[in-house]
């Protein structure tokens, strides 16, 4: 039987650190992220519903999406931000759907759904339980903004597009404290790992 972990948390938390570790005990990872960038690549139906609200101006000269363009839009303006999941998610939920059932198909002992917006976007319904890695959001902005090079209004109006981290840990099954070393932060995975018998 294949066991479908949730992984989320808030943007830079730590959830591909973490699922990157889970990778390397055999974990198959969907990565949300990956898969939004799918339904909207060159020339599929998502880029075009997109296009029909947003315009031409959101595509390079190359006909792709523009990615930062549309995201300084969006996560400053949440009615637009919802147009935009409105196209989206029933896209990644069907493609979530096919990768689920490929993973159960090969019987795929554990099988991680990374996810940012796994409650927002109601991708828990696919899982066993849910594990949320969990910084306080200071460390999140600091983190975003050394990654990502956002100043910190950019990181903050990313951060605050999201459910809160008190929120989100209070819907979790498991919580991952990932405020200190990496490698403090992957005990708390293997140990997971070993409770669940998965290693
Ligand atoms: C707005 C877009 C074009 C910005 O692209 P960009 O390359 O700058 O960011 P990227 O896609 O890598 O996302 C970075 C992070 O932003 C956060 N984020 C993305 N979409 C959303 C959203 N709709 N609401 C809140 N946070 C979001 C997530 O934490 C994500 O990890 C892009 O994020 C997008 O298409 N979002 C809508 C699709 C979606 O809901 N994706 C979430 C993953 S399931
Ligand atoms: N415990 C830690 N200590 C210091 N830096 C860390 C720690 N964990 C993660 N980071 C760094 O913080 C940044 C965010 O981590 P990561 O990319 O794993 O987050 P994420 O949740 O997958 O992000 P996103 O939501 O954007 O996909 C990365 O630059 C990573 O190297």
């Amino acid at each position: 039987m294949t066991y479908i972990l949730g992984l989320t948390g808030g943007i830079a938390s730590g959830k591909s650190t973490v699922s990157h570790f889970l990778k390397k005990y055999g974990a198959r990872i969907i990565d949300g992220d990956l898969v939004a960038r799918e339904v909207v690549q060159k020339k599929s139906v998502g880029l075009k519903q997109i296009v029909s609200i947003f315009g031409e101006d959101y595509l390079t000269n190359s006909g792709e999406l523009n990615r930062k363009k549309l995201g300084n839009l969006v996560f400053n303006n949440k009615e637009m931000l919802n147009q935009l999941t409105d196209i989206t998610s029933p896209l990644i939920h069907k493609r979530i759907e096919e990768l689920i059932d490929e993973a159960k198909v090969i019987k795929c002992r554990l099988l991680v759904l990374d996810n940012p917006l796994l409650f927002e976007g109601n991708y828990e319904k696919y899982c066993d339980s849910v594990m949320c890695v969990c910084v306080p959001q200071e460390l999140q902005v600091k983190r975003l903004m050394s990654r990502d090079g956002y100043d910190k209004t950019q990181a903050r109006q990313r951060v605050l597009s999201q459910m809160s981290n008190e929120e989100r840990c209070a819907l979790a099954d498991v919580l991952i404290d990932n405020s200190k070393q990496v490698e403090e932060t992957l005990k708390q995975v293997l140990k997971w790992l070993v409770t669940m018998n998965l290693v």
